[in-house]
C-alpha cells in the first residue's frame, strides 16, 4: 500500500534522511525506531508532505504522492497524528471529532459508527464529550488526536510517538486499539521510542541510525537483535 523508495529529505541544506526505502502493508503495523534525532519524525512528515523529499519516491498503491501539498496527500487516505498531542483545545472533545471527520464529508452514518467505537474504547472521552479539549489530561488528549484520525477513516495512519506523555500504563490500550485498527485494512506506521513496548504488537521494524535505514526485521525479532547489536 505504502511505499517509501530511496528518499532523501532534510531541512534547508541540513540533510536527514538518507536513501530511506520502506513499505507499510494494509493490516500490518510497521514500528519505527531509532535514537533521538535519527531522522524518524522527519521521515513521517516526509511522507505526509510537511517537509519536501529532496529525491526518492512515496507511492500509495503505486500512485505518486511526494511533490503534492499536504493537504493533497491527506486526501489520497494518508493520515499523520503528531506527537504532543495535536488537538482544537478550545472544542470539545465531540467538535474534535468532528473535525477529525472534515476528511470524509456526508458520511454521517460512518462518522457515528466510528465515535460509537471510539467512545468504547476510550470510555473516558465519551464521558468528557462535552469538555473542552484543553481540559483533558495529556493522554487523554492522546486519545482524542487518536480518535480524530480515527474517525477520518485513513488507508494509512502515520503515528510519531503514541505514547509521548502518556502514562506507561496507558500504552496497551492504545496499542491495542492501534492493532485492531490495522486489523480492519489499515497501512499503520509507529514511530516510538518504548521498542520492547510496542514491538509485540507490530508485524515488522525498521530501525533507523543518523537517517539512514540500520536493518528491518520482524517485530517479534526485535528484542534480540538489538541485544545483538548492544553485545557487540
Ligand atoms: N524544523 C527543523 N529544522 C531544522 N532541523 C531540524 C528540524 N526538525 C528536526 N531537525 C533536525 O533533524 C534531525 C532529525 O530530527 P527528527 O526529529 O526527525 O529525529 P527523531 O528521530 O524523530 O528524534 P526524536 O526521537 O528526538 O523526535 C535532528 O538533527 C534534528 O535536530
Amino acid at each position: 500500500m505504502l511505499d517509501v523508495k530511496n528518499l532523501f529529505a532534510g531541512y534547508g541544506i541540513v540533510p536527514v534522511l538518507e536513501d530511506v526505502s520502506l513499505t507499510a502493508e494494509a493490516g500490518k503495523i510497521l514500528l519505527i525506531g531509532g535514537e533521538n534525532g535519527a531522522g524518524k519524525s522527519t521521515l513521517l512528515r516526509a511522507i505526509a508532505g510537511f517537509n519536501k523529499p529532496t529525491a526518492g519516491e512515496v507511492l500509495l498503491d503505486g500512485q505518486r504522492v511526494n511533490g503534492m501539498a499536504p493537504e493533497q496527500i491527506a486526501k489520497t487516505g494518508m493520515r499523520l497524528v503528531l506527537d504532543g498531542h495535536r488537538v482544537f483545545p478550545e472544542l470539545s472533545v465531540f467538535d474534535n471529532l468532528r473535525m477529525g471527520a472534515a476528511a470524509r464529508p456526508g458520511d454521517r452514518a460512518g462518522f457515528d459508527r466510528a465515535v460509537e467505537e471510539i467512545y468504547s474504547v476510550f470510555p473516558i472521552l465519551k464521558e468528557k464529550h462535552r469538555a473542552y479539549a484543553r481540559d483533558l489530561s495529556g493522554g487523554q488528549q492522546q486519545m482524542l488526536a487518536l480518535g480524530q484520525a480515527f474517525v477520518a477513516q485513513p488507508r494509512v495512519l502515520l503515528c510519531d510517538e503514541p505514547s509521548m506523555g502518556l502514562a506507561q500504563s496507558l500504552m496497551p490500550q492504545i496499542l491495542s486499539f492501534l492493532r485492531r485498527w490495522a486489523e480492519e485494512g489499515t497501512a499503520v506506521v509507529i514511530v516510538e521510542q518504548h521498542l520492547s513496548v510496542t514491538a509485540p504488537y507490530a508485524d515488522d521494524a525498521l530501525i533507523i541510525e543518523r537517517g539512514k535505514v540500520k536493518f528491518t526485521c520482524p517485530a517479534a525479532e526485535l528484542d534480540d537483535r538489538l541485544a545483538a547489536i548492544s553485545a557487540d
